[in-house]
């Protein structure tokens, strides 16, 4: 299909800057085939691939629509997660950068309830929200639908699941009936197609045709791994591959925060992202990860939908997806806006006939691979510094280390080759990155003393062993009697110890395995919780 430019769709001046001072230079085909259709009113269900630029494809229009002197709340976009509904509400602010009076809020819970009815007062005509939080506002009657005139779903098979499907119906109830209905997703299951009918009029289906649900620019693995060897495939694999950014998917919230420890005690930087935590926390991690601090995103299915980070070029499934259409878009976190990237999927013994089944599904290909070897790392890490080299040698000016070379040269035994392999020993080593880490990993546990770190001890729901016991096998464990003890205190099934910070590291290592009268404990950093 020809290229289609911005200008020729009839948008209105002010967005056409903004898409140019955004990047983007020709509309994506989603973009060019729904943003007509909206411009003319019309219900919408619109289907392409991850990371082709829906969240414009149904931004543009919508703004094109709001008129900026009704300080009334004109349009409604919901997302599935928190996470995204930020994210989406960034997205329409570029693309309003350059019109006047518009006021865009994201809404969702776990944020202040009194704030968000101060900005909604204000005279907020955009709000982008997640469905709880959204349906709070309506039943307290804090926003006020109408002059609401468009409603979006983004993710729309996912908000219209089961789950969902209740406080959509309520939402769309609420909205005046000459509303324009939008809805989009990467997949659009044929239950759900059915279900829309009850929200739309005469919706027009705009699919961007393509084969595969996947975009072709990910190349997609999958390996044979025994649920015990996973966290050692995923290092040699991160080790291997260097991505910039990776997001690893979890099946359990438990599994993101044992993955996790496992992974800061191997000195990389992940943080994890599941609906237990804090909303604060939650907005940290993803602050963290989108600056690059944290290049390890270890998350549940809340990060699998929309979340759109540049850097990210792996994707893992740690465990497969329940569900075939979440394959699709857990690894679309990776390859967007015609970017390459790289998925791999964890497969035990029968799980592979899982994968086979998503292939279908998919209408791709998924190659399996032989996990790499300890020596494969090795040679690979050795490969990558040796590129690094050519790069300095060709680029960089040597001349005052070269002058340190040559004195320590003159002034020893050592040949230059004598040299230049302990410097590649030393590379290769990686000791410093974890020194480097230790405050990262820990940061502030709420521990009561200052150089200490609190632990959760989770000892299990029939372990009665007591505070002592455990101290006890922390001690005896970590090889650092009386070192150990901070304080310790009890209650249910958790306790926590408090250990000096030199130390914490190597007591969660050890206590990894540790057992308590007969029974294995799970211990992590308080942080976590
Ligand atoms: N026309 C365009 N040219 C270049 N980049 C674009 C264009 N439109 C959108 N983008 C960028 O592409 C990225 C992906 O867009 P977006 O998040 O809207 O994808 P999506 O189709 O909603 O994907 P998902 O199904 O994962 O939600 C974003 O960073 C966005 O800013
Ligand atoms: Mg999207």
């Amino acid at each position: 299909m020809e290229a289609i430019k911005f200008e020729e769709l009839g948008l209105c001046p002010e967005i056409l800057k903004a898409v140019k001072k955004m990047g983007f230079e020709e509309a994506s085909p989603i973009q060019a085939q729904a943003i007509p259709e909206e411009m003319n009113g019309l219900d919408i269900i619109g289907q392409a691939q991850t990371g082709t630029g829906k969240t414009a494809a149904f931004g543009i229009p919508l703004l094109q629509k709001i008129d900026p002197k009704n300080k009334n709340l004109q349009g409604v976009i919901l997302c599935p997660t928190r996470e995204l509904a930020i994210q989406v509400a960034e997205e329409i602010r570029n693309l309003a950068h350059y019109m006047h009076g518009i006021k865009v809020l994201p809404i969702y819970g776990g944020q202040e309830i009194v704030k968000q009815i101060r900005s909604l007062k204000s005279g907020t005509q955009l709000v982008i929200g997640t469905p709880g939080r959204f349906m709070d506002h309506m039943r307290r009657k804090t926003v006020k639908m109408d002059d609401v005139h468009t409603i979006v779903l983004d993710e729309a098979d996912e908000m219209l699941n089961m789950g969902f499907r209740e406080d959509i119906e309520t939402i769309l109830e609420g909205v005046p009936e000459d509303r324009q209905t939008v809805l989009f997703s990467a997949t659009m299951p044929k239950a759900i197609m059915d279900i829309t009918k009850k929200f739309q009029k005469n919706a027009k289906v705009i699919k961007v045709v393509k084969k595969e649900l996947t975009v072709p620019n990910i190349e997609q693995f999958y390996y044979d791994v025994r649920p015990k060897n996973k966290e050692e495939v995923l290092s040699r694999l991160l080790d291997i591959y260097t991505p910039k950014l990776s997001v690893v998917f979890c099946n359990t919230k438990k599994q993101v925060d044992i993955l996790v420890n496992g992974l800061l005690g191997r000195g990389y930087f992940a943080a994890g992202l599941h609906g237990d935590m804090k909303q604060v926390q939650r907005d940290r991690v993803m602050q963290g990860f989108r600056t690059g601090k944290t290049d390890i995103l270890v998350a549940t299915d809340v990060a699998a939908r929309g979340i759109d980070v540049d850097d990210i070029e792996a994707v893992f499934n740690y465990d497969l997806p329940q569900d075939d259409e979440y394959y699709v878009h857990r690894i679309g976190r990776t390859g967007r806006a015609g970017r390459v990237g790289r998925s791999f999927s964890f497969v035990s013994g029968k799980e592979v006939y899982k994968l086979k089944e998503i292939q279908r599904y998919c209408k791709t290909k998924i190659y399996a691979q032989n996990v790499p070897s300890l020596d494969d790392v090795a040679s690979t890490k050795i490969e990558n510094i040796l590129e690094d080299v050519d790069r300095i040698i060709e680029n960089e000016d040597l001349t005052a280390v070269l002058r340190s070379i040559e004195a320590k040269l003159n002034d020893s035994d050592y040949t230059a080759m004598d040299m230049a392999a302990a410097f590649l020993q030393m590379c290769t080593g990686m000791k410093d990155e974890e020194t480097v880490q230790e405050e990262a990993i820990f940061g502030d546990t709420g521990a009561e003393e200052p150089g200490m770190v609190r632990l959760f001890v989770n000892i299990g729901k029939k372990n009665k062993a007591k505070p002592g016991d455990i101290v006890g096998a922390l001690a005896g464990e970590s090889g650092m009697p009386g070192k150990l003890i901070g304080s310790i205190d009890m209650f249910d099934k958790y306790t926590f110890v408090e250990v000096p910070r030199e130390y914490a590291k190597d007591v969660l290592e050890a206590m990894k395995h540790a057992k308590i009268k007969g029974k294995t404990i799970a211990i992590e950093p308080a942080n976590q919780k």
